[in-house]
């Protein structure tokens, strides 16, 4: 028995088999299917298309299994300029090892913030490949060569990271953005479906609830989100995501704190030793 979606169906087959895959999804193929059936190729609930690199822009996701927390290697192919966020001090001789191998001359070492749960890699990358520079946020009390205020950049070659501040989980957190590549390194602000805890160091949830929806969540909705950490496996995800399914973030202000004043999360194993004074400031 023949229905209307038997026929939508049987019709958009006899299309589908005329093109070839990249076809389907050009514009003007678009066009001509429903736009409910086709707003995206892969998935029907994931309305935008994910922001594509540029050919002269080098990404690498970096992780390490004991804290999971992921490195971020970013530079510029040209010039072969890089920028590393986030590396762990165990992993530096590994982060060192590839830069040197992909020909790279590490301008930046940045921190998103000053971690509770693991020791920096950035003074250990510094004597590893001299001539890099430490950044990291204003407020966070940390040392660094470089301490990057609200919308201060950092470039490298052509490419550039917008420090936007995001504190909540720490005082000093930073976002960066890479605007023109459509992606943004969270810290602990945004986790994938979760965010960074805010009952030590200076956490506060309400500064991390305005935070996140005005500097993070008001980015546009097919830009990549890239956390400091993730405990599920997952690698990344996007605004647009985030602000429909995170199970904190998308709730009002008063439900986060109620949310955010509950997890009962056990202490981070190393934050005796990681957030001590000699270590922290010995970053750069
Ligand atoms: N089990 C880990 C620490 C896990 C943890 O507390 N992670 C932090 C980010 S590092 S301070 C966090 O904010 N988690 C949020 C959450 O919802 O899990 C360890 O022992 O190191």
């Amino acid at each position: 028995m023949m229905n209307t979606f038997t026929l939508v169906g049987k019709s958009l087959a006899q299309h589908a088999r005329k093109f070839s895959c990249s076809e389907l999804v050009s514009k003007e193929r678009q066009a001509i299917f429903p736009r409910l059936l086709f707003t995206r190729f892969y998935s029907k609930e994931v309305m935008q298309e994910r922001h594509q690199l540029s050919n002269d822009f080098f990404f690498r996701q970096l992780f390490d299994d004991v804290s999971w927390t992921y490195t971020y290697l970013l530079a510029d192919v040209e010039s072969k300029t890089a920028v590393i966020i986030d590396p762990v001090l165990e992993r530096a001789p590994r982060d060192a090892k590839l830069i040197k191998e992909l020909g790279f001359k590490l301008k930046f070492a940045l921190n998103t913030h000053c971690h509770a749960d693991h020791i920096t890699g950035t003074g250990y990358l510094k004597q590893l490949l001299p001539g890099t520079l430490s950044v990291i946020g204003k407020y966070s009390c940390a040392n660094a060569d470089r301490w990057l205020d609200d919308g201060e950049t950092v470039e490298f070659g052509k490419h550039k990271l917008v420090g936007v501040s995001t504190p909540g989980h720490t005082n000093g957190c930073m976002t960066y953005i890479v605007h023109e590549q459509g992606m943004a390194f969270t810290g602990d602000a945004v986790l994938i479906r979760g965010c960074g805890r805010t009952d030590f160091q200076e956490g506060n949830p309400k500064t991390l609830y305005e935070s996140v929806h005005g500097k993070i969540f008001s980015l546009p909705d097919n830009f990549r989100l890239y956390p400091a950490h993730d405990y599920n496996g997952q690698l990344e995800t996007t605004v647009e995501e985030e602000k429909k399914y995170n199970p904190r973030l998308s709730k009002s202000l008063d439900e986060f704190v109620e949310i955010m004043n509950n997890l009962k999360l056990a202490y981070p194993k190393q934050i005796v030793l990681s957030i001590k004074p000699s270590v922290v400031f010995a970053c750069n």
